[in-house]
């Protein structure tokens, strides 16, 4: 290659960027976008020992730190089963986790990642 790996953005990296993208929109409401701190979700912290958003999954991306799309599929998992541990099952946190957990778990599956890896290329 003419430049370095740091240069040209590596194709793994893209392909999480986008797929990050695809999942965020699903979360119309913004709930996921940012830790939840302790002010608007009481005891948050002391609840939920492994906090996960997309902003900190973003973050992860960015530092190329998911070597697989398994690690990136755990986080993503974890995010809405922490809302699905603090919130009570009638609120809207609850399903709007629940919601985003199943369509983007479909996403995530094999041969959609497989379908996505090919147009990607
Ligand atoms: C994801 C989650 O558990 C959450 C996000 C939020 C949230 C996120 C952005 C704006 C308003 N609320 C929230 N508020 C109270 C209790 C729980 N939450």
């Amino acid at each position: 290659r003419s430049n370095t790996e740091e240069e040209e953005p590596n194709s793994f990296k893209m392909f999480l960027q986008y797929m990050t993208r695809l999942l965020q929109r699903k979360d119309t409401h913004g709930f996921f976008a940012f830790p939840v701190n302790d002010i608007i979700a009481p005891g948050y912290s002391s609840i939920i020992q492994k906090p996960m958003d997309f902003s900190t999954i973003n973050g992860k991306v960015e530092d190329e730190e998911y070597t697989s799309t398994n690690e990136y599929k755990k986080d993503f998992v974890l995010m809405c089963q922490n809302a699905m541990i603090y919130n009570r099952p009638e609120t809207i946190y609850y399903k709007e986790a629940r919601r985003l957990l199943h369509s983007g778990v479909k996403q995530l599956t094999k041969d959609n990642l497989l379908l996505m890896k090919r147009t990607l290329n």
